[in-house]
Order: C-alpha cells, then structure tokens, then sequence
C-alpha cells in the first residue's frame, strides 16, 4: 500500500483506535518520498517532513489539540495530501501533529480532559488517555527540535484552534507569556499576512501546548485561532486561505519574504483578569450569543462563583473564552484591553 492511497486523517483516527488493515497500520513508521523530501509517518497523528535541501528553520503545525476544531484539522489534511501529491514542495523541516484522535472521533473539544492544560509537564498528574496523548505530543515536539541539523536555526510552532463562540475579531492569536521578553515584528507580520490581525497578550505561564514549546523548546508559538467551530465539512475555507497560503509559503521558500512591519495592521488586547471556576455554582451573566471581544460597561456583573462576584472593574473591559463548563480550578473567562501596539517591548 502506498502513503499517498491513505488520507491521513482517517488513517490517524483509525489507527489510534486500533481499526486499521494490516496492510494500512504497516505505514507506522514508514517514510514516503516526496517530490522535494520524505515524510515519514513517525505515528498515528505524527508526520515528520525531511527536505532534500539543507534548511534553516523548523516548523510545528498542530491541530486537534480540540477534537471538535476542525478547520484547523482539514488544514493540517490537505497541508499532508498536498505534500504527497506534489503540489506543496517544502523546503524547510516541518512537524504536522493531528493531537487528539479520541476526541475528533467523537465531535468533542475532549474525551476526559482539556488538552490544552496538560503540557509542561501538567500530564503528569494524571492517566487518561489525553494526559497520554499530551505528553506523546510533548515527546515528538521535543524529538523533532532535537533532530535538526547543526547549526543556527528558527524554530516555530503553530497551534491552530477555533473559538467556542463568534468573536468580533474574526481570526486571532495568542502570544504566550515571554517572561518579559519582547515580542517579534516579523511574527506579527506574520501572523496578520495570514488575516490575524488581533493579538491577545497572556502575561502568566500556561499549561498550553504553545507556552510549551515557547518555554522548553525557546520557538516563537502561538495558538492561532481560526474562527468558530464547525462540524467537518461546514468550513469556509475562503475565510482561512491567507493563513493556509502562509503555512504553505513558510514551509516552501528558503527565504520567505514579509511586507515591513505595519504597527497599524495589528490590534493589541492584553489580558487583565483571569476568572476561575472554582465550585460547581459557576454562572456566566451574559447570553452564550454574545461574541468574544465584547466590551461590558465597568460595573457589570460578568460571573458569580459561588458567592463571589465578578464586576468589570475597568472602562473598555472585554471579555474572550467564555465557558461556565469547564472543570473546577479551570479558566472560565478571561477579560482583557485594548493597548497601543507602539507600548510593546518589539524587536
Ligand atoms: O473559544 C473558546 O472558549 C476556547 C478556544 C480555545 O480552545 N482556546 C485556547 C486558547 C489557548 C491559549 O490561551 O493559548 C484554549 O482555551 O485552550
Ligand atoms: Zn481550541
């Protein structure tokens, strides 16, 4: 059986449950020869890309961090079937990581466990399968980085995502935590090349997979939210063609070459409160229609936790991830504000 006869999401999901033909789970391991490298299916939902040439950077894209984010997951697909057909020839060394096979199986954001706050060594504290698959993901990230040829190389890591909700700014990212560090211009150029032209600051550590490879593996990351969740199929992926064209273009050319930094292309919002859950009586006192970014007037009642009230404590103050669901002691809702691109520490 040839690697180009099987899509690769089908074969990711199957193979993970353990449903494929012999003849279909012989590729584990094997490697594909591609009209400007190899790809290698190192596992089910791991796809390393060698090119022939020698190259300068090192590329993660992931997805599937949430099983039910799929724009992000047929992204990834074609992205692969697109290198075995020939049609995209990288040149840089490139690691697609399909994240969670479980939970694309069963149409949920996750099966026992947030994925997105098992990384940095959270996985460890615990046995499901997704604290498993989280630190699989850790392991090939860190494989991958290891295996790169000597010498001075970029490293990059795209988490790709969609919201819960609809959101004012269509497509955004957030920039993890620097720990005072600056932030890039070229990854803002970047980024808003790709139709991202709203950046959420996190000022805190994270369990994310994109402070992952921030913090351990020192690349510029992002998770890269790519609009609103949809059921496979139901995408426009009209909307998401910058970014697609983009990832292809960072992979295939040697040098990519970027517009100068336009401090005007891109809006800025730092995060200024965190709200937990931290009881079961959680409640959110705004509509779920209401979109990410929405500015509430100071003084409103965001969300009660238990007894304790949230009020919007500044003017301006919007709010983004909304979810009275998520476990206790998880992030319920961020709020953030608006700042000048021009008070960033920017290199
Ligand atoms: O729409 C939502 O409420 C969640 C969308 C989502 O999955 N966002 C990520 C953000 C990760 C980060 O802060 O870097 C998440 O919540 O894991
Ligand atoms: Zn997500």
């Amino acid at each position: 059986m040839k690697h180009s006869d099987v899509n690769v999401l089908d074969w990711t999901v199957q193979g993970y449950h353990g449903e494929l033909t012999s003849a279909q789970s012989a590729l584990r391991g094997t490697t594909a020869l591609c009209a400007s490298g190899a790809l290698t299916f190192s596992d089910y939902g791991v796809f390393v890309f060698e090119p022939q040439q020698p190259s300068n950077k090192d590329v993660v894209i992931s997805c599937a961090v949430h099983g039910d984010e799929t724009a992000p997951i047929e992204i990834v697909r074609d992205m692969l079937h697109g290198i075995l057909s020939g049609d995209i020839q990288p040149c840089q060394r490139t690691l697609f990581l399909i994240a969670n096979p479980a939970a694309i199986r069963i149409g949920k954001r996750f099966v026992d466990e947030n994925m997105n706050r098992l990384f940095s060594g959270a996985h460890g504290k615990g046995q499901t399968p997704e604290h498993q698959r989280a630190a699989a993901m850790e392991h090939a990230v860190s494989e991958f980085f290891a295996a790169a040829p000597a010498g001075e190389r970029k490293r990059y890591h795209y988490d790709l995502h969609t919201a819960i909700r609809d959101s004012q700014y269509e497509k955004f990212a957030v920039y993890p935590f620097t720990h005072g560090g600056p932030y890039k211009k070229e990854q803002l150029t970047f980024l808003a090349e790709c139709g991202v032209e709203t950046i959420l600051l996190n000022q805190a550590p994270t369990t994310t997979f994109s402070y992952y490879s921030v913090r351990t593996h020192n690349a510029d990351a992002f998770t890269v939210e790519l609009g609103k969740v949809r059921p496979f199929g139901e995408n426009d992926r009209s909307k998401f063609a910058a970014a697609e064209q983009m990832f292809t273009r960072l992979i295939s050319e040697a040098e990519l070459r970027l517009p100068k930094f336009d401090a005007n292309r891109t809006k800025v919002f730092d995060v200024c409160r965190t709200i937990n859950r931290t009881v079961e009586d959680f409640t959110l006192h705004f509509p779920d229609d209401v979109a990410n970014f929405t500015a509430f007037k100071q003084g409103e009642l965001l969300a009660t936790d238990g007894d304790k009230e949230y009020l919007v404590e500044q003017s301006s103050e919007r709010i983004i991830f909304p979810n009275a669901k998520v476990a206790l002691g998880q992030r319920a809702l961020l709020t953030v504000v608006e700042i000048p691109v021009e008070q960033l520490k920017l290199v």
